[in-house]
């Protein structure tokens, strides 16, 4: 099957400074990726360049075997989704009205949304669990209510690549386990998705791919036995990690 996502030799730098580094990768289909790799490595910036924010110095970027260049906008916001960390709407919304904008891409310029569009946006909250929240306002709602409401327009868009910058890190317990059961569901339809993490514990939870991050290289790319080792882990973040082998996988933590 063709990768969702194929990288080439990406290069990137904000100013002088290269932030992503001939970096070379493959998403397959249909999968569950985690960036992981200490604060400023670029991890951010990768989802970035995916998204089409940034123009890459050099080096190519292909989603379904197609250059990235050759995607209209248009076509290009169906593709890919976003949840970002800090996403809040430019105006006040409620939270119906904000997640019901994840359809804009689907919609022409001046087209009111239909049904399809209210029931996709409808369900798109449900399925984060925050039905009962439609009629506040977004701007009052808590961190980690918004990180769900931010999740669920970017379920209402139905992107087939979804990329989500640190999904839990607002999260109480039982819902970042949720978002990682979601993470799964996603991808069993048939999404690609991509995530940065700090946890490694989230990432041996899901990810059919882990890529360990240092300074916009890679240290490692690999399925989660692969990568998340001691020796990896110690070299990805310049500090001394246990890994635990457990039943369910391995268990990592700083020592
Ligand atoms: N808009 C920007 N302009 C200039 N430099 C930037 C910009 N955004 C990020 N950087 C720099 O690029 C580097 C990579 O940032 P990025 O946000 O991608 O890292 P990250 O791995 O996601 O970090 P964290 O784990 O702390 O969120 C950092 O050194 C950061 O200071």
């Amino acid at each position: 099957m063709t990768a969702a996502v194929s990288i080439r030799d990406l290069c990137f730098s904000y100013e002088k400074d290269p932030v992503i580094s001939h970096l070379d990768l493959t998403l397959s289909t249909a999968t569950i990726t985690a960036v992981l790799g200490a604060n400023g490595v670029g991890k951010t910036t990768l989802l970035h360049l995916l998204l089409g924010l940034f123009e890459p110095d050099s080096g190519e970027i292909r989603f379904f075997g197609r250059p990235a260049h050759n995607y209209s906008q248009t076509r290009r916001k169906q593709l890919m989704g976003m949840v970002s960390q800090n996403d809040t709407p430019p105006f006040d919304l409620r939270v119906d009205e904000y997640v019901l904008l994840g359809r804009a891409p689907h919609l022409g310029l001046l087209t009111i949304p239909g049904d399809k569009d209210r029931s996709a946006s409808a369900a798109a909250l449900s399925t984060v669990g925050m039905t009962h929240m439609a009629g506040h306002a977004v701007t009052r709602l808590s961190s980690g209510e918004k990180q769900l409401v931010n999740m669920a327009r970017s379920l209402a868009q139905e992107p087939d690549i979804l990329l989500l910058d640190e999904p839990c890190s607002h999260l109480d317990l039982i819902n970042s386990r949720q978002m990682l059961v979601l993470m799964k569901t996603i991808a069993e339809q048939g999404r690609t998705v991509v995530f940065t993490t700090h946890d490694p514990n989230a990432a041996a939870a899901v990810a059919d791919q882990v890529l360990l991050m240092k300074k916009g290289e890679l240290v490692a790319a690999g399925t989660v036995t692969q990568t998340l080792t001691r020796t990896l882990l110690t070299r990805t973040y310049r500090g001394d990690v246990e890994v635990i082998e457990t039943e369910r996988g391995p268990f990592v933590r700083a020592v």
